[in-house]
């Protein structure tokens, strides 16, 4: 039995996993670490409650698997936990600064309590290590882009690669469908994949880079940047006020997209025009992505907010009926399992698929130790 650990930004979600039996042993989410009033000040004690609901002294755990961000430049699959592993994730912290902390507070905590098993580290870069060079590399001067390690990553790997590969099973063409996977939870992503690879992503050298999202901006003049330093912000206060108080956040108040969607019912400008941002940002991706794939086979969403708003889903795709693309109105108010939201006459199938980090990062750990055994 293995247990997964995918400790986010502001929660801890786990799982423990039977590959041989029925999959899901058990599974449970902490929510809201670190905000105020929610009884987990931090992601220590998060991790102890999950500790305390899946019995970390049993002898059926077999190995532990964890989400891990940001791999930086080293990692391009999955690997087992070492110290030299724990250094380069410790490293990549400037680079993930929501993120690999988080990562990290979990792999002490359970190399702590479970020191006899195998620990796993799963990266969200990984999926996209394979991404063409026009969709990697900034237009930047190549010498400086060297000397400091700029090049796009990407983000949400692990999901991307679960939900590209049920959506293409799902219309019948495994293993190579043209795929359009967007990842829309308090973080946010749009990735093509084409045939199992991916070949464009909206994430960027950082989480920070493409959609809005819960708290980040997405897409940004750098320009932007540089005006805010002149008049008198720190560098970091401009990062803090990027990774905390932009997006949807920014905008409105709100990063949950449940109250943002109720204040825009309820007429209020402000949750409105964050709706607005949001939708449209989505839409260019969406129309991107077509270019980039050329046929697109189908869009799949995921993430809390796809896989739950139907609203999103309708008003991010309302006018492409000419790219061929048209939601059946009943089939997208559906609300279990994978399934198609498109029109019979769609010529792009539209699926909303509730990604599984944690199977597939079981699934990766489950892996690793194979290979380490036959070594
Ligand atoms: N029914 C819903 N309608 C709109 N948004 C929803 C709904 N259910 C969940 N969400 C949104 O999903 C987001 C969280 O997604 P999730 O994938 O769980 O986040 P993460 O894994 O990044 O913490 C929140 O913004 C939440 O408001
Ligand atoms: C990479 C990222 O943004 O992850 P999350 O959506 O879990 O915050
Ligand atoms: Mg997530």
């Amino acid at each position: 039995m293995i247990l997964v650990i995918n400790s986010g930004s502001s929660s801890v979600k786990y799982q423990l996993v039977d590959l041989d039996g029925p999959t899901r042993i058990k599974s449970g989410k902490v929510e809201r670490v670190g905000e105020p009033d929610s009884g987990v000040p931090d992601h220590e004690a998060a991790l102890q409650r999950v500790a305390d609901e899946v019995s970390m002294d049993s002898g059926d755990l077999t190995a532990i698997g964890h989400r891990v961000v940001h791999g930086g430049p080293w990692f391009t699959g999955p690997v087992l936990i070492t110290d030299e592993v724990v250094k380069r994730i410790e490293e990549a912290v400037p680079l993930a600064p929501l993120h690999n902390p988080a990562n990290l507070a979990g792999i002490e905590e359970t190399r702590r309590l479970r020191p006899d098993l195998p620990q796993v580290a799963v990266f969200d870069t990984a999926f996209h290590s394979t991404m063409p060079d026009a969709a990697r590399t900034y237009a930047i001067d190549r010498e400086v882009a060297e000397r400091y390690g700029v090049r796009r990553y990407g983000f949400h790997g692990t999901s991307t690669a679960y939900v590209s590969r049920v959506a293409a099973e799902m219309i019948g063409r495994p293993g190579t469908a043209n795929v359009i996977v967007l990842h829309l939870g308090n973080g946010a992503s749009a990735s093509a994949v084409s045939a199992g690879r991916c070949v464009d992503t909206s994430m960027g050298m950082t989480p920070m880079e493409g959609l809005v999202m819960g708290t980040r901006p997405g897409d940004l003049d750098p320009g932007v940047i540089f005006h805010l330093i002149r008049e008198g912000m720190t560098p970091d206060e401009v990062e803090s006020m990027l990774n905390h108080r932009a997006g949807l956040h920014g905008l409105s108040g709100d990063n949950d997209m449940r109250t943002v969607i109720e204040r825009v019912a309820a007429g209020d400008a402000d949750a409105a025009l964050a709706y607005a941002v949001y939708c449209h940002r989505l839409r260019k991706y969406i129309g991107a992505y077509c270019a980039v794939l050329g046929t697109v086979h189908v869009i799949a969403f995921t993430g809390g907010v796809g896989e739950n708003s139907a609203q999103v889903r309708r008003n991010v795709l309302a006018g492409l009926e000419p790219m061929g693309i048209r939601l059946d109105p009943l089939r997208n108010v559906s609300v279990t399992g994978a399934r198609v939201v498109s029109a019979g006459d769609s010529a792009v199938t539209v699926a909303v698929v509730p990604t599984d980090e944690e199977l597939e990062i079981a699934r990766e750990t489950d892996g690793v130790l194979a290979r380490t055994k036959s070594e």
